[in-house]
């Protein structure tokens, strides 16, 4: 089966070795030709062009996107669709927004193109060794690619959702639960770092990833993270956020369904990225003015 790829990131190239690994013929192409090089000297077949990566195909043709999610989405696929036929499939393996997603499956369906959409999980290690997949669509296109996902996935890491936009929607929603988990986590670890007692903090991960209810791999990485730095001394408490967060928390206000824990910790993102807040002026001002409570000058 010949695969195609668009976008040799952290995560496409990784994706590109697994799928290497597992026997397909890939064609990959990137802006930067340097990474095109390389996935090529590891066997791949390397593309100039869009136009070069769909002429290179002896069959049908599948190309997976793994590019930023937004506009350049947009712009790949209403270049790339210019240079596939009918029964050609693109799938989008980034992070977009369901919405947009459905909007391009009507477009590209327009013109007799399929539009896959795979949520994909495990970070870059499981791009590279197993991923987790979650792939929404048509049930032909589905069914052609779902052999190469299973095998590029871990054991029971490939899950056909549904129709178009379902994969995205479920990668979405767990992405609000990775926000509301790690948030968790960070709050466990503040209390402690608060109270009187002296904790070893690897050790603490340690301890709580071997038996307990909150054993996970956030935990696992938590050891890896303190077993380098045992309080994080170089690192700041910036906590930057791509938008999948924002987008669980505007499902959640669409379909009326309590989320308070993903919502906060989206909040608790956008507080992270400033040092001090008007909000905060807004309260101290108050306390001042109704009870003559000290306030903290510049
Ligand atoms: O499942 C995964 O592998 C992660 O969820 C991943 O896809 C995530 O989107 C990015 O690591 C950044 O996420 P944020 O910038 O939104 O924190």
């Amino acid at each position: 089966m010949e695969i195609g790829l668009v976008g040799l990131g952290k995560m496409g190239f990784n994706i590109a070795q697994n799928m290497l690994d597992k026997g397909y013929k890939v064609i990959a192409t990137d802006t930067n030709a340097d990474t095109v090089n390389d996935i090529a000297s590891k066997g791949a077949k390397g593309a100039a062009s869009l136009e070069e990566l769909a002429g290179a195909f002896t069959g049908r043709r599948a190309v997976i996107l793994l590019v930023p999610a937004g506009k350049i989405v947009d712009q790949v696929i209403s270049e790339l669709k210019t240079h596939l036929t009918e029964g050609d499939i693109i799938i989008d393996a980034g992070n977009s927004m369901y919405k947009d997603t459905l909007r391009r499956y009507e477009e590209l369906k327009a013109d007799g193109i399929h539009l896959v959409d795979v949520g994909t999980s495990g970070g870059t290690e499981g791009a590279r060794y197993g991923i987790c997949a979650m792939m929404g669509g048509d049930e032909d296109a589905v069914n052609y690619l779902a052999p190469m996902y299973e095998s590029i996935s871990v054991k029971d890491g490939f899950m056909i959702t549904g129709r178009a936009g379902s994969g995205h929607f479920l990668k979405m929603v767990h992405n609000g639960i990775e926000y509301g988990m790690m948030q968790a986590i960070g709050e466990g670890f503040e209390i402690l770092d608060k109270s009187d007692f002296d904790y070893d903090y690897e050790a603490v991960a340690k301890v709580w990833n071997n038996g307990s209810v909150i054993r996970s791999w956030l935990m696992e990485l938590m050891i890896n993270a303190f077993s380098k730095q045992p309080n994080l001394e170089d690192i700041r408490g910036v906590m930057n956020s791509s938008g999948e967060g924002i987008w669980t928390v505007e499902a959640a206000l669409d379909f009326q369904a309590s989320a308070p824990v993903i919502a906060l910790s989206q909040f608790m993102r956008f507080r992270s990225l400033e040092d001090d807040t008007f909000h905060g002026k807004v309260v101290a001002a108050l306390r001042n003015e109704f009870g003559g409570h000290a306030v903290v000058k510049k």
